[in-house]
């Protein structure tokens, strides 16, 4: 069962509240695609004021949401430019090739940062050889490079030179609430250097299902029909809205809590011989080691620590990633650290 384990795989494992299940209960529904669920346009309307849009929508995942929003803003035969280890680029199976039917350029970020200058030299000149560049897209925190956030100076930067070129941005802010409490800034001070912003409620926040698309009213207006396309208009979805409610309500202020429980795990590993962490990186509630030092490869590292009641991804290469959220406790942090400590002390 679930409860032996400590799980650090992601913060997308987290359970909703007893406070949500209550409120999924006794949400207040209607049928979505007329636009007559109330409790959904509550928390839209919540989104929208939290982001400083004017417009948001409720999506089944972060995937939808960004598949639906680079959908809404390019047209196929396009080229877009995004980080290269990006959510977007590398986890979403292809999607932005086969839905929006668009190519990518992809560039190196540092902390999974990109460089503004080298964004502006990737945007297509008008040749007729040339595909069109028809929007960039930033990750804020950068899942891969280990939750890094970008500093609002870049993020203005890059927003100033995209709106120079008229290309928009979107913003995958699926930990966006992540780096709003790191930098100590509202959410809208990050948002306003984006035409569009996903967020996620299910991961950090606890919520059981959904992420929202934030943007224009026109924006979102044209990718509703976009999410309708996809399968994505739902019924009597406030059952699942009502959780976003009270996890923008109520579950934004412990996030400090998984990045100091992050930072703790990140200095106790750190310590271990065989692992190297930039701790540069561990800004918020992800952890990404070097495990090299081991000479076990990821998969090898995490069936060890399986049977330690450790649970984190595998995986070919020698970086593995550790998640706080909701559900781990100092105590946790502690018993991982005790554990790593083991599998060092078997194979060093
Ligand atoms: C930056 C970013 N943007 C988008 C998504 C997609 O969200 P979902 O489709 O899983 O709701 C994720 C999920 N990330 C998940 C995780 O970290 O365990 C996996 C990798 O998909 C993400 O990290």
């Amino acid at each position: 069962d679930m409860e032996k384990f400590i799980d650090l795989r992601s913060d997308t494992v987290t359970l909703p509240t007893q406070e949500m299940r209550e409120a999924m209960y006794r949400a207040e529904v209607g049928d979505d695609v007329y636009g007559e669920d109330p409790t959904v346009k509550k928390l839209e309307e919540m989104a929208a004021e939290i982001t400083g849009k004017e417009a948001a929508m409720f999506v089944t995942s972060g995937t939808q949401g960004n598949q639906v929003s680079i959908m809404t803003h390019t047209h196929p035969g396009d080229e877009i430019i995004l980080e290269e280890k990006s959510h977007i680029f590398t986890y979403e199976v292809g999607g932005i090739g086969y839905l929006a039917g668009v190519q990518t350029r992809t560039i190196p970020g540092k902390k999974g940062v990109m460089d503004p200058s080298e964004i502006e030299a990737a945007i297509r000149e008008d040749d007729i050889h040339f595909p069109k560049t028809s929007l960039i897209c930033v990750e804020n925190t950068h899942n891969r490079a280990g939750g890094t956030v970008i500093p609002l100076n870049v993020l203005k930067w890059t927003y100033e030179i995209a709106q120079n070129h008229g290309i928009p941005v979107h913003l995958d802010g699926a930990r966006i609430f992540n780096a709003a409490i790191y930098l100590g800034v509202p959410v809208k001070e990050i948002a306003k250097f984006a035409d569009s912003v996903m967020f996620c409620l299910s991961k950090g926040l606890c919520a059981p299902v959904g992420s929202i698309v934030a943007g224009s009213r026109e924006f979102i207006k044209r990718a509703r029909k976009f999410r309708k396309m996809l399968g994505g208009g739902l019924r009597q979805a406030g059952i699942l809205a009502a959780a976003g409610i009270v996890a923008l309500e109520k579950m934004v202020g412990r996030l400090k809590e998984d990045h100091e429980n992050a930072r703790l795990l990140a200095e106790g590993l750190n310590a271990i011989p065989g692992i190297f962490i930039d701790m540069e990186t561990v800004q918020t509630n992800i952890v990404i080691c070097d495990i090299s030092g081991f000479k076990i490869n990821a998969s090898e590292f995490a069936k060890r620590l399986l049977k330690k009641g450790i649970k984190i991804n595998g995986g070919s290469g020698y970086l593995v990633r550790f998640v706080t959220h909701y559900g781990i406790e100092k105590k946790d942090i502690l018993k991982a650290i005790e554990a790593v400590k083991e599998v060092a002390e078997e194979i060093l």
